[in-house]
Formats: structure tokens, C-alpha cells, sequence
């Protein structure tokens, strides 16, 4: 059953308080942020507090620690953490600004047992997006839409059209690779309207879940990203009706007015393997 990803939250790293706190939300994963979130005079104080603030009980969240890039002063050590003490504290780690496969190469040499994700972020990153999913170590990739927009000099808007290029193209490609995709933050995190409108749009795009800045904001993402009662009553209904067409030797069924044939199925399927999966999460 795969893993739920709808609510991603990142946590600066040398916010122990915050990091404590979040073994209690409803967050299916968290980044533990040593980059963007963390000045340069609390970094190697915050990689060295990550030993034993990690090592808390998370339950089933997945801890994912975004290290610092390796061209910068950190990056390096960070890497070395992972791969030496934080190794069996962190179930990923994320690599930022990643350009090309080359670059998660090079985490990858550092880090031997970890799966790696890749911030993709900018905008070669976006049009290398494919070799960057065929990377065999890559389990997810993470849209870095402030850095995106900084590098486009685009312009926020609630319909994200300057986005969609490379949104889409980071789609396609997890896709194809059948690798796991969260959408970028929203920054406003007290405006809940906003938030839902960008969740409901990255979830119709197909993306996995919302990676997040605050605890407000987990129960519209979890909710989004989640089947609904409607969706999953539906697709209870279509496998019924598709193994009923078959038993009479049809290959195809109809649920209220529109045709259901196999491929609707396997979506159907989806659902509810998605539904079980946030269930046992729950439970
Ligand atoms: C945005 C914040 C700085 C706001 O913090 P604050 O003013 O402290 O918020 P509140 O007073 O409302 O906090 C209430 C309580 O919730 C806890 N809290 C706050 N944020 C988090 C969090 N992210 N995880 C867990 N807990 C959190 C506070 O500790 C309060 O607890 P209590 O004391 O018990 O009342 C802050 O939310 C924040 O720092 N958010 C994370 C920012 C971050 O990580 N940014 C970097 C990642 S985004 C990025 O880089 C995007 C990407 O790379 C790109 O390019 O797009
Ligand atoms: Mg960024």
C-alpha cells in the first residue's frame, strides 16, 4: 500500500520547540529543514540538535530532512550526517535546488542507504526534469515555487498560470518514473480560502499532496488530497458493476450515465487503496 503524502509539513530545524510539537499533528511527513529556514549562524547547531530531535516518536510520519546544497559551506557536513549519524533518524533526504541527475549523483556517493528526493526549483531543473526522475535513488520530488517564481520573475496569482510550465513538466516526469510529487507552498498561511483553491488545483493537476509552512494549514491539505465519501461510495459502485458486466460476459458497465470500462477500474482501485492507506495511517 503506498504511502500517503498529502500534508508535508517543513519544520525549521533549530525550532525545537516546533519540532517537538509536530510528533502530535496530523502530518503524513515532515521536512526538517536545515536550508531556507535556518540562518547561518544556527546551522551546525541545528545539524547537531537533529540527532536527538529526531530520534522522538514521529509514528508513521515520514521524516525527511532537507539538507543544505553542496555548494555552499554546509552542505557537505549535512550529507555526511545523513549518511553517518542521522542515518536510521531520517527516512529521506531532500536535496535542494537540484539542476541534473549529476547533482543527486553526487548526494548519492555521500549518502548510501537513503532515498533522496530533489527540490525542483529552478528552471533548468525543470526542463532536466525527466533525468531527474530516472535517477534510481530519486523516491520523490518537491516543487520549490518561490524559488521558481524568483528565477522566472513571475508573478503569484491565484491561478498559478505562471507556474504551469513547470509544474506540468515535473508531473509528467514523476510520473513517468512512477515517482512521488508534492506541490510548492502557500505563503499565505492564514488566508485558508487561498490555501484550499491551490490545494484542489494541485490535486485535480495529479499531484500526491501540499508541502506546507504551518500547522494551520494540515486539515485542508489532508482533506484535499484525501478520496471523499462520494469519491469512494463511486468507486465501490463502479467495481461492483464492472465485475457484474463481466460475469455476464460485458466488458463494460454504466454508473450513473457514464461508461465504466476497465481503465476506470484501475483508477477506481486507486481510490480505495488510497482511502485504506490513509485509514491505517489513522489508525
Ligand atoms: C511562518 C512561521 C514563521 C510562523 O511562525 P509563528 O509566528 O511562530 O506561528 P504561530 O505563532 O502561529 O505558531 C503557533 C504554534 O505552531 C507552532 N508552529 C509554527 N510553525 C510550525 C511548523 N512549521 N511546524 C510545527 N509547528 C509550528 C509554533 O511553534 C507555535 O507553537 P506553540 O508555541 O506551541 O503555540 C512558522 O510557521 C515557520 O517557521 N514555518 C516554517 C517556515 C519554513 O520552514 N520555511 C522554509 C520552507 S518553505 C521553502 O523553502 C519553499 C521552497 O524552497 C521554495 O522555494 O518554494
Ligand atoms: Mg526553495
Amino acid at each position: 500500500m503506498a504511502r500517503p503524502y498529502r500534508s508535508v509539513l517543513y519544520i525549521p530545524a533549530a525550532n525545537a520547540r516546533a519540532m517537538e510539537k509536530a510528533q502530535n499533528l496530523p502530518a503524513d511527513a515532515i521536512i526538517f529543514d536545515l536550508e531556507d529556514a535556518v540562518s547561518p549562524t544556527e546551522k551546525a547547531i541545528a545539524r547537531e540538535g537533529l540527532e536527538s530531535a529526531l530520534a522522538g516518536d514521529y509514528g508513521s510520519r515520514a521524516r525527511i530532512l532537507r539538507i543544505n546544497g553542496l555548494d555552499s559551506e554546509w552542505g557537505r557536513d549535512d550529507a555526511l550526517a545523513c549518511g553517518g549519524q542521522l542515518n536510521g533518524v531520517v527516512d529521506a533526504v531532500l536535496v535542494p535546488k537540484v539542476n541534473a541527475a549529476a547533482d543527486l549523483d553526487l548526494v548519492a556517493g555521500m549518502v548510501p542507504d537513503l532515498p533522496l528526493w530533489a527540490m525542483m526549483e529552478t528552471p533548468v531543473a525543470m526542463l532536466n526534469a525527466a533525468e531527474i526522475a530516472a535517477h534510481p535513488r530519486l523516491e520523490g520530488m518537491v516543487m520549490g515555487t518561490n524559488d521558481l517564481a524568483k528565477e522566472l520573475n513571475s508573478r503569484f496569482r491565484p491561478d498559478r498560470l505562471p507556474m504551469q510550465a513547470g509544474l506540468g513538466l515535473c508531473l509528467l516526469a514523476a510520473k513517468a518514473h512512477g515517482k512521488v510529487i508534492v506541490d510548492g507552498v502557500y505563503n499565505a498561511f492564514k488566508d485558508d480560502d487561498g490555501l484550499r483553491v491551490e490545494c484542489e488545483q494541485g490535486r485535480d493537476m495529479g499531484f500526491d499532496g501540499k508541502t506546507l509552512i504551518h500547522p494551520a494549514q494540515l486539515s485542508i491539505a489532508n482533506e484535499c488530497f484525501a478520496p471523499s465519501e462520494t469519491e469512494i461510495e463511486l468507486a465501490r459502485r463502479q467495481i461492483d458493476a464492472f465485475e457484474q458486466a463481466m460475469a455476464l460476459g460485458k466488458g463494460v458497465a454504466v454508473v450513473d450515465g457514464k461508461i465504466v470500462e476497465n481503465l476506470h477500474v484501475v483508477t477506481a482501485r486507486k481510490t480505495i487503496e488510497r482511502a485504506d492507506a490513509i485509514a491505517a495511517m489513522a489508525g
